[in-house]
């Protein structure tokens, strides 16, 4: 049996680092994921291209999901994203999504919208929605699972992949759901999701930062300051969130904040992603030319997206 699926990558409004509560969006860039089951009662791992990347995380992925609803069964699973790795943008979430989906898919195992199943949906009137911890997140003996259950096994992988601080639970929902999602990370609950349409522009440096090299003690200096963070991105004031959370985490993980003063006024929504080094700006296209022309004198990519209302799919 063979299994497919695709992600989406995400920026930062609140990084988790400080308190465990964190804020991301989904982006229109993607990551997929092929698994293929076989008897050989091994999974491995491989990534399209590229010789010399830890497959740790898809493995794990795949095994979580073997371990939970399959029957001892092998795999081989084959990432193919062209989202750059550790530049803040979540590509650790993205292959874990599209890893975890596609074994489930390759199983059998069907896949509930956990907010279809509780009745309510991030679309009409009802923008903004809360309280989507699915009381029954999984059955196993059914042969399906939540879509938020999901994430969780992909977060737990990147647990024993050691390639998260918090476990991220944050980034995962962004690109599982799309939209704004506000997460506790020490609980792995979703506090809150939000549809937003925003053009996204983007600057990736031609370096890497590890999330799970962070100087763990020095953001958690900054939990007053996450505090105010996490009531305005509650208020659903998220660009004036991620300004406040774009100088605060710079200063903890030791970037420069100039890109940040280069997008003011244009944008408030303007913020170092993750871990770095990658910086995000939202809001219109024709205000965001000007900060477009300022990122492009730095050394690096300078590119434009969209926010995505969907997250990830099985294909
Ligand atoms: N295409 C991929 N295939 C397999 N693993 C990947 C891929 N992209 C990222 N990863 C995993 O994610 C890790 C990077 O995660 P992280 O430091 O959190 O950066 P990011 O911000 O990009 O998520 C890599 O070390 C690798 O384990
Ligand atoms: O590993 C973690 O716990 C986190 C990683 C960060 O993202 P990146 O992986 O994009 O740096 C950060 O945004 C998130 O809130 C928590």
């Amino acid at each position: 049996m063979k299994g497919r699926a695709a992600a989406p990558a995400a920026g930062t409004i609140l990084c988790a680092f400080a308190t465990g509560y964190g804020s991301a969006f989904g982006i229109d860039k993607y990551g997929t994921a092929t698994v293929e089951l076989d008897n050989s009662g091994t999974v491995t791992g491989a990534v399209k291209g590229k010789s010399n990347i830890d497959t740790t995380l898809i493995e794990r992925c795949a095994e979580r999901c073997i371990e939970r609803f399959g029957d001892g069964e092998g795999a081989t699973v084959t990432t193919d994203s062209d989202i750059p790795m550790a530049a803040g943008l979540k590509s650790s979430s993205v292959v874990a999504n599209a890893s975890v989906l596609a074994t489930l898919d390759a199983l059998d195992v069907a896949i509930l919208d956990a907010t279809t199943q509780n009745g309510v949906r991030s679309d009409g009137g009802q923008r903004r929605i809360t309280g989507q911890n699915d009381a029954t997140s999984t059955n196993d003996a059914d042969h399906s699972v939540t879509m938020l259950e999901a994430t969780r096994i992909g977060v737990n992988a990147a647990r024993d992949a050691n390639v998260t601080t918090t476990g991220a639970f944050d980034d995962a929902t962004a690109s599982m759901f799309g939209g704004v999602t506000v997460t506790d990370n020490s609980e792995d609950e979703l506090i809150q999701r939000d549809t937003i349409d925003w053009d996204v522009l983007v600057w990736t440096p031609p370096k890497q930062a590890f999330s799970s090299e962070v100087d763990h003690d020095r953001c958690k200096q900054l939990a007053p300051v996450a505090d105010e963070i996490l009531d305005m991105v509650v208020e659903g004031r998220y660009k004036e969130a991620m300004m406040l959370n774009g100088f605060a985490f710079c200063t903890a993980l030791r970037f420069t904040a100039e890109p940040i003063l280069e997008a003011l006024p244009a944008t408030k929504g303007v913020s170092l992603s993750g871990s770095g080094p990658s910086f995000v700006a939202v809001g219109e296209r024709e205000s965001l030319e000007s900060v477009k022309e300022k990122w492009e004198l730095r050394e690096g990519s300078v590119w434009f997206t969209t926010t995505v209302e969907d997250g990830a799919r099985i294909l």
